[in-house]
Order: C-alpha cells, then sequence, then structure tokens
C-alpha cells in the first residue's frame, strides 16, 4: 500500500487533468501546440543538482517500502513512490522542451503543466513536494545551450522557492523574484532567508527580491501593487532574454495552502505584464495550486494572455493595504542601493499610504473561518478573442499586411479628422477589432477625444501628460521614463479602468521606437487592449506594425509602409518600401 505523509495529500494528479481538461474544453488547448514531454538527462539534472543526491533518487524506483519511508524521513513535506524518479525526469525533460522552443523561436511563450513541482528542491535535498528543480534547471540550461546571458525568474507561488534562492543567490545573471505567505517565519517553510532582507550574496547581491506577505487575505490590488512598485521597475532595468515563470496558482482564491483572495483572472495581467519583458520569450512552469477550481480557471487566465487575447480588469481595484505597503517599503529600502530605477520610498509610501488608510481594517481575515472548499468566487469574466486584432487604413495599392483588417475608408483620407473618427468608431467600438492606430497632430487628438467623449477621456489625461512631461527628456532618459509607466501611468491607468487607451506621440518627442514598443504594449492591458495610438513624425511617413498593434502615421498623403520583421513584443525592424 502506498504511504503518503499528509501534508503531501493535496499534491494530487488531478491537478494535471483538471487543467488540461480545462484548456480543451475552453479551446485554448486548440489554439495552442503541443510540444512532446521527454525524460530529462542525468547532464541536465546536474546542472544543479549533486551527484549523489541523483544517484540516491536513482535508487528509489527499487527500494522496499520501508526504505522508501527512511529515505522519505530526510526531507520535509515530500513524498517518494516508486515513480516519482521518472515523473520528476518528466517534468524537468517537458520545462526543457518548453525553454527549447521559445529560445529557438518555434513558438513566442508557453507553459508547462508538470508534476511534480520544482521550486523547493535544493542541489542535495527534495522538499515540499519537489524532487528536481525545473525552473532552475531550466533557467541553467537556457543559459548554457542558448547562451541566455540574463534570465528572470518570477515565482508568483504562494510559497517562497528556497531551492531557487540558493541556486542563484551569488549569480548576478539570473534575477529570481518571489512573493510568498510568510507571517513573519510562521508560515512553512518558515526559513529567515525568505524575508525582504535577503537580497543576494556577493555579486548576486541585488539579484534576489523576496516579497513577503505577512498576513493572508492578499487580493487583486496587493498583487498588482507588487509589481508596479516592485518586480517590473527592476526587471525593466535587468533586461532579460528570458523570463521563466514558477507558476504556482495557490496563490489564488480558495487555495487551502495560500488562503489568498486574488481571482484568478489576475493571473491575465500578471502574465501579461511580463510578456513585455525578454522580447516576448517567456516560459511558465507550473508549481503549486490545490484547490481544483482556482487552479484550472487560473491556468486558462494565463494562456489565454500568451495567446494574446486582452482581459478585462478585475473588479475593483484599489491600492495596496497596509500590511503589502509595508513589505514594499522595505524590500525597496533593502534593493534601493542596487537599482537605480528608484521612486524616492518615501515618495511611493506616502501616497500609497494614504490609499492604505482608506484600506485598513478591512484586513479579510474572516475568510479564514470559512474552509477553503467553501469559498465561492464568481466566474472570470469571458474574455472577447477579437477576430482580427489590429486594423489599418491604407491608401490604394499598399498591401495590407497579414494578420490585420483593412479599413474601407482606405482612400487617401480627406481630412485626419474623419479617418481617426471612422477608424475608431467602424473597428474598436464595434469590439471586431482590438487595436487601431493612427496617427495624427495631437490637436486633432484633442478633438477626437472631444469627439468620443468620456469614453477616453480619462485615458488620455493619463497618457499625454505622460508623454509629454516625460518627452523632453528624450530617448535616454528610458529608466525615467520606465518609472513614470510603471509607478506612476499603469498603476492610475488599472485603477481608473478606461474603455479606450489613446497614446498620443509628439512630434519630435524623442521618445525611442524601443520605449514606445513598451509603452504600447504595457497600455494593451487596460481596457481590452482597445488602443488608438495618434503619431505625428517628421520626415518620411512610416506605418510600424507589429501582429499586436500598428502604429500608422499619415503625412502629406504619400505613404510608405514599413512591416517588423520579428515578434510583437520586439523592436520593429523598419523595412521601407514605397
Ligand atoms: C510547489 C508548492 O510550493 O506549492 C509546494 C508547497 C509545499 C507545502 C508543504 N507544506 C504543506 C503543509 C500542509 N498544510
Ligand atoms: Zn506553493
Amino acid at each position: 500500500s502506498r504511504f503518503c505523509s499528509p501534508a503531501c495529500k493535496i499534491e494530487v494528479p488531478e491537478r494535471l487533468t483538471v487543467s488540461h481538461e480545462a484548456l480543451v474544453r475552453t479551446g485554448l488547448a486548440a489554439r495552442c501546440v503541443s510540444i512532446a514531454v521527454r525524460e530529462a538527462t542525468d547532464e541536465e539534472i546536474l546542472l544543479v543538482h549533486s551527484e549523489e543526491y541523483l544517484e540516491a533518487v536513482k535508487k528509489t524506483p527499487y527500494m522496499t517500502l520501508e526504505d522508501l519511508m527512511a529515505f522519505t524521513q530526510q526531507y520535509g513535506d515530500v513524498y517518494f513512490h516508486p515513480n516519482i524518479y521518472h515523473c520528476a525526469k518528466l517534468a524537468v525533460g517537458a520545462t526543457l522542451q518548453l525553454v527549447d522552443s521559445v529560445m529557438t523561436g518555434r513558438v513566442r511563450n508557453g507553459i508547462a503543466l508538470v508534476r511534480p513541482p520544482g521550486h523547493h528542491s535544493q542541489k542535495s535535498a527534495a522538499s515540499g513536494f519537489c524532487i528536481f528543480n525545473n525552473v532552475a534547471i531550466g533557467a541553467r540550461y537556457a543559459m548554457q545551450k542558448y547562451g541566455a546571458k540574463r534570465v528572470l525568474i518570477v515565482d508568483w507561488d504562494v510559497h517562497h522557492g528556497q531551492g531557487v534562492q540558493y541556486c542563484f543567490e551569488d549569480d548576478p545573471n539570473v534575477l529570481y523574484f518571489s512573493w510568498h505567505r510568510y507571517e513573519h517565519q510562521n508560515f512553512w517553510p518558515n526559513l529567515r532567508e525568505s524575508d525582504y532582507d535577503s537580497v543576494g550574496k556577493e555579486k548576486g547581491a541585488g539579484f534576489n527580491i523576496n516579497v513577503p506577505w505577512n498576513k493572508v487575505g492578499m487580493e487583486n490590488s496587493d498583487y498588482l501593487a507588487v509589481f508596479f512598485h516592485v518586480l517590473l521597475p527592476v526587471a525593466y532595468e535587468f533586461c532579460p532574454d528570458l523570463v521563466l515563470v514558477s507558476a504556482g496558482f495557490d496563490s489564488a482564491i480558495g487555495d487551502p495552502e495560500g488562503k489568498m483572495c486574488a481571482t484568478p483572472d489576475i493571473f491575465a495581467h500578471l502574465t501579461h505584464l511580463l510578456m513585455n519583458l525578454a522580447g516576448g520569450k517567456l516560459c511558465a512552469v507550473l508549481e503549486g495550486g490545490y484547490n481544483l477550481t482556482s487552479l484550472a480557471q487560473s491556468v486558462c487566465q494565463t494562456v489565454q494572455t500568451l495567446l494574446g487575447d486582452p482581459a478585462p480588469l478585475p473588479a475593483d481595484l484599489g491600492g495596496p493595504c497596509e500590511s503589502v505597503l509595508k513589505s514594499i517599503h522595505c524590500v525597496r529600502s533593502a534593493h534601493k542601493q542596487y537599482w537605480s530605477s528608484d521612486l524616492p520610498a518615501s515618495e511611493l509610501s506616502a501616497k500609497s499610504l494614504k490609499v492604505a488608510e482608506q484600506k485598513t481594517g478591512n484586513e479579510p481575515e474572516a475568510q479564514e473561518q470559512r474552509s477553503p472548499e467553501e469559498i465561492v468566487w464568481p466566474e472570470p469574466p469571458k474574455r472577447l478573442c477579437p477576430p482580427v486584432r489590429t486594423a489599418v487604413a491604407l491608401p490604394e495599392g499598399v498591401a495590407c499586411p497579414d494578420a490585420c483588417k483593412r479599413c474601407s475608408s482606405a482612400e487617401a483620407p480627406s481630412s485626419l479628422y474623419s479617418l481617426s473618427l471612422h477608424v475608431l468608431c467602424e473597428c474598436v467600438c464595434a469590439g471586431s477589432v482590438c487595436r487601431i492606430t493612427v496617427s495624427l497632430y495631437i490637436l486633432v487628438c484633442v478633438i477626437v477625444c472631444r469627439a468620443v467623449h468620456v469614453l477616453i477621456c480619462v485615458c488620455v489625461c493619463v497618457c499625454v501628460c505622460v508623454c509629454v512631461c516625460l518627452a523632453p527628456q528624450g530617448c535616454s532618459d528610458v529608466a525615467g521614463f520606465m518609472q513614470a509607466v510603471l509607478g506612476l501611468l499603469l498603476p492610475l491607468g488599472y485603477e481608473y479602468n478606461p474603455g479606450l487607451v489613446l497614446l498620443v506621440r509628439m512630434p519630435g518627442s524623442g521618445v525611442c521606437e524601443s520605449v514606445w514598443q513598451q509603452l504600447a504594449g504595457l497600455l494593451q492591458g487596460l481596457a481590452q487592449g482597445h488602443t488608438l495610438v495618434l503619431m505625428q513624425v517628421r520626415g518620411p511617413v512610416w506605418v510600424k506594425y507589429s501582429p499586436v498593434n500598428w502604429w500608422m502615421c499619415i503625412q502629406d498623403q504619400n505613404w510608405q509602409l514599413c512591416k517588423c520583421t520579428n515578434s510583437c513584443y520586439q523592436q520593429a525592424e523598419y523595412i521601407r518600401y514605397s
């Protein structure tokens, strides 16, 4: 008979079957390419683990029950059964197959749904249901086989991936970010080094970021605040070649381990906010997630965003709670000396503390009394999957690029005003197309805004103020620009929840292309991706294109078309043809 320590009974096979079945049922699986799994080789496992540990695990399939139990006793909260060595090799192998597919460009991004998980396992130890450290091996593998210089690991599982921290704490080429239920060291794995002051060692100082949750009941606003004010500014400065996500979904509502209140649709936005990094090369690898309902929903939300579909904002977003503010403040102070993209922490906390005061007292401890099974939450809202993501109004004779829809009013516009309105009304608001961009003088855009009334005025105000007030520094101040986008524009935008994003580029603003690409990409997390970019540029007419977004400029009617050649989140290369 199989033994299993009670702690492990939540790590069941149904975790994978319900996730996959949900992907099939929602039609998402059919839109993905499936990648074959394989067993990892010894050499690959030895990228992270010691020979003696690997040799010991190799013996487990042949151990008697007594030996197996004795072997297991030396580790914490992990079970061994005769087949787990095989499963653990498949989990690593699947992760590496995904890394291969992304690093070779066969796919832009993807998710590996694996068991057993990996982020707790260490060089010579299993821990917390983990045998081999899937994500840590994936990072080393990407660096060794593909020459990836900088790998970002984002661990949104509700437990601290101490195994990953130990593996890379002295390595400046791997930035490990983890948030985790901590409760001042009272939550498993109860480690002092899981706190915010573990910033990495020696050359790795600054490249390990721990955000402890010292209370349960964290909500969507708390998760977004940590992304905007801790992870993203550092991630942009780190500028990774690859993003690996330790995608544990026990940080979602209803999970018996996490006891958090963030809803599954938050993972659509966490994923989106990471997809603008590393040219979109993102590998998500399943870690935890023990409520089968919220796990399946969270997996679907993640995959649908990986497919490029926009997502409505989670309901009633606000500022972070006081406990999270303290954590954000502590971790930013601990890292202030390592990263330049740092708003004076006092400014951030002053603004947000004000917000927190309004929120204090509603820390939802109450849900702790109910058992996880009793907790209910609304189904994630249906997400539109526009048949065409991008529309263009092009003059006759100019070919319409693939995956875009040609607007009927393509004849050379008599007035920019009419074109923009037409484009706007026909395509974006009809919801048939997600994003439209037309370049117009800023004056016209103000008219356009008035014409489109309240729908976008908030966002225009927010966008225009950022582009205008920041532009004078031009491209050289990319860090400052990104800091304002991440620390000011996005939080405001997510809280305002506009119906449309109108992105305005002042002529000669000097804000360089890659920053624009990032800005347009990031802002597509708002308004379900409905984006209108108004841009007036000097010199030749350019159309900036990426499968996710078209930037079209009109100037004295002589059109040139350019087409970016690589994936939507990468710097567009301009091919000019008349
Ligand atoms: C991948 C993962 O991070 O989800 C693994 C979590 C292991 C938790 C061990 N303690 C369980 C105590 C049971 N109440
Ligand atoms: Zn976990």
